[in-house]
């Protein structure tokens, strides 16, 4: 696949937090592409490690954090012609080569509005300010403008009346499409989102959902959504990355990690949450046992001791990700058979 089709292809991304008395590998070996227009959709446990992976590809991550990587290549396509960046040999996660491209390129929404959005400035402005920030030449009447436009985009009502509000004046909703406008209003092609809903209510998780669906079959984004709500990634995924313990063990498109599911963990994890509703008389399922401790882990598959299907082989070496169908990766030994992927 050539870099029109692929806009981010992130290969062996590591990440490692030192603190004084130890360094712990959170993010480990990390490869996954991101198709232009699409949505892939990043699940898996809570603390398996998916927000560090974004932020990593973002540089967001503060000084205790050492991002390593073989390749995190993202393709630009502006006016039909393809530019690659490599933020893999980005020095400074601050600096300009990075900021450029935070905002007109890539762009990221968080879980909870309220970190994101200042409460002491005018959410206008707030959106404004990465316009004039990456226009130079702009006005600041200008940037309204464009504001009011992209309020009106995302169905801020009264926008005339609402660009000069505080955050506190917006309900959960609004604060969330305010959040939105700040990732949109530089027209990114990659939007990053962090479990954009899960800090609001059930409606209005369906109408933001909605947006950003509309954002990406209309206007050819390509999104990555982070989330633990399987329903979702049913409804908006082109493809699926199953994370366990900062690793990627399953991946493929929605059909093969849904319908021909393969990895036990990507199993065990579709039968502990109500995808299409139970039938009757069926139990939701929970995973056993805990995750563990990242600190504290030994050699093998880190899903052994969980894993029903578990062989002494698998507590030994690191366990290769094999093919086994047409972009349908697994890391299980399950199917040494299949193909290794590099
Ligand atoms: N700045 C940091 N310093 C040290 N450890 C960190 C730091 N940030 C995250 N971690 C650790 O990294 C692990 C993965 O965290 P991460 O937030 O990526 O998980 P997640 O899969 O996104 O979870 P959730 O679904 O709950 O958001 C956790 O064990 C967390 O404690």
């Amino acid at each position: 696949m050539d870099n029109r089709e692929i806009i981010l292809d992130v290969k062996k991304l590591n990440t490692t937090f030192v603190s004084d008395r130890r360094k712990v590998r959170i993010v480990k070996d990390v490869s996954f592409q991101v198709k232009r227009g699409k949505t892939l959709a990043v699940v898996g446990e809570s603390g398996c490690g998916k927000s560090v992976t974004m932020n990593s590809i973002m540089r967001f991550l503060g000084k205790n954090a050492i991002v390593d990587a073989e390749n995190i290549q993202y393709n630009a396509l502006k006016n039909g012609q393809v530019k690659e960046y490599h933020l893999e040999s980005v020095k400074d996660p601050n600096g300009p080569d990075m900021r450029a491209l935070r905002g007109p390129d890539m762009a990221m929404v968080f879980q909870d509005p309220m970190s994101s959005l200042n409460p002491v400035y005018k959410v206008g402005d707030q959106v404004a300010e990465g316009l004039l920030q990456h226009n130079k030449g702009m006005t600041k009447k200008e940037a309204r403008e464009k504001v009011l436009e992209m309020f009106k985009k995302l169905g801020i009502p009264d926008p005339e009346e609402r660009i000069d509000c505080y955050p506190h004046q917006f309900s959960g909703g609004m604060k969330q499409r305010v959040v939105i406008a700040i990732a949109m209003i530089c027209n990114p092609e990659l939007i990053i989102c962090d479990e954009p809903t899960t800090a609001l209510d059930v409606t209005i998780q369906a109408q933001i959902m909605e947006l950003l669906k509309d954002l990406q079959v209309n206007d050819g984004k390509s999104i990555i959504l982070i989330t633990h709500n399987m329903g979702l990634v049913a409804e908006m995924a082109d493809e699926v990355c199953v994370m366990y313990m900062g690793r990627v063990v399953e991946f493929g498109s929605l059909e093969d990690v849904f319908d021909r599911t393969s990895h036990p963990y990507t199993r065990a994890l579709l039968r502990s949450v109500p995808v299409l509703g139970l039938a009757d008389g069926q139990k939701l399922e929970t995973i056993p046992g805990a995750t563990p401790n990242p600190a504290d882990l030994k050699g093998g598959c880190e899903f052994a001791d969980r894993c029903p299907e578990c062989i002494e082989l698998c507590r030994r070496g690191e366990i290769p990700c094999y093919e086994v169908g047409p972009g349908h990766h697994v890391r299980c030994l399950k199917y040494s058979s299949c193909p290794e992927v590099e």
